[in-house]
């Protein structure tokens, strides 16, 4: 199926929309944080309404094999993207997959899983932006992009923590990646609709691997909400919106949330996106929550405006 036919089939119209699921994809490098802003995303969906998939499941070797192949897992060549590309056209008119599944804790390939996609499908993982096809079976596109210091910061706590590295193996093997994180990751970032980056207190008064502010890129191919009458666009305020240039030199709306916004400033955003999704819906809880358990407020009103996006999908067809 080409990119075109898919947008096809899924605009409206074409396909009842009860079998089309809401697609969102979100892309980044190993350890940028993609499952811990889905799994926030999923639990305030409710896992009856979502199907969350990692696209890691589509590796074609399994760690040994990796380790003595002169490839890495961030390569096209070391992944069956012609299968995620088939799999992700089915999900996204409702169909349902058998899909492959890698297990991250013994670096091997488990059992197949049945999967049938519920209303909600979070699609996340290395390459859900890689080509043209995959693109076109998002509703949303998410990219993030946290400055690589503490992208690698998380990624070695985590893979020494549950995937049976040591500290310098981890630390060999980002060396190893970066040329394929070059060529191959990072320019998927241009093709989300919103980049979202995380970073240190702007006074550096945070440890640095606890990012409190989040930079969110809010590209024009989607629309999102009205915030200009609740923000200034004075960036020395807890909660900004003000216009930035792209990589390419387009101007773009740059969402800032910062160290000091306030639990009370991110409710006032919060009732500002609700409120544009309809008063009938009830805002969900716990959002921002981390692997240990700690809270993130710039994670959590990233999650508050990816939710905007979905139920004004919802709402639109
Ligand atoms: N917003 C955040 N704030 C603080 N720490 C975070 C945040 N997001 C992720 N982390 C930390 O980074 C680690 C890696 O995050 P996560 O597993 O979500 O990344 P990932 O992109 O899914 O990685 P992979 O692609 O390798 O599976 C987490 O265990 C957590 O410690
Ligand atoms: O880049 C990664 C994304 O998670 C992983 O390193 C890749 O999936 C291989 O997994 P593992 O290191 O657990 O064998």
């Amino acid at each position: 199926m080409s990119d075109k036919l898919i947008r096809m089939m899924r605009s409206r119209g074409s396909e009842p929309a009860e079998t089309r699921p809401v697609m969102l994809a979100v892309g980044g490098d190993s350890g940028s944080g993609k499952t811990t802003l889905a799994r926030g995303l999923a639990a305030a969906i409710g896992a009856h309404r979502c199907t969350t998939i990692g696209v890691d499941d589509y590796h074609r070797y399994d760690r040994a094999q990796l380790r003595v192949l002169p490839l890495t897992a961030l390569s096209p060549d070391a992944n069956y993207l012609d299968i995620m590309e088939q799999h992700l056209q089915m999900l996204a008119t409702g169909q349902p997959i058998l899909k492959p599944v890698y297990d991250h804790r013994t670096g091997t390939f488990a059992r197949t899983e049945y999967l049938r996609p519920r209303p909600f499908v979070i699609v996340e993982g290395l390459f859900p932006l890689f080509s043209k096809l995959s693109r076109a079976c998002f509703d949303i596109t998410v990219f993030l992009d946290p400055p690589e210091q503490i992208r690698h910061r998380w990624k070695i706590r985590r893979d020494a923590a549950c995937r049976g590295y040591t500290e310098s193996e981890v630390r060999r093997e980002l060396a190893r990646r970066e040329p394929d994180s070059a060529a191959y990751i990072r320019p998927q970032r241009r093709f989300a609709d919103i980049v979202v980056r995380f970073a240190p207190a702007r006074d550096g008064s945070d440890p640095p691997d606890t990012p409190s502010t989040a930079e969110l890129l809010l590209r024009p191919t989607v629309q999102h909400p009205p915030l200009t009458h609740l923000l200034t666009d004075d960036v020395g305020t807890a909660l900004s919106l003000n216009i930035i240039r792209d990589d390419d030199g387009t101007p773009v709306d740059c969402l800032r949330v910062h160290a000091d916004a306030t639990a009370d400033d991110a409710r006032l955003l919060e009732k500002a996106l609700w409120d544009g999704v309809g008063h009938d819906r009830e805002i969900p809880r716990g959002l921002g929550r981390l692997a240990d358990g700690a809270h993130s407020e710039p994670l959590a009103i990233t999650q508050e405006l990816l939710l905007f996006h979905l139920m004004q999908e919802v709402y639109q067809r």
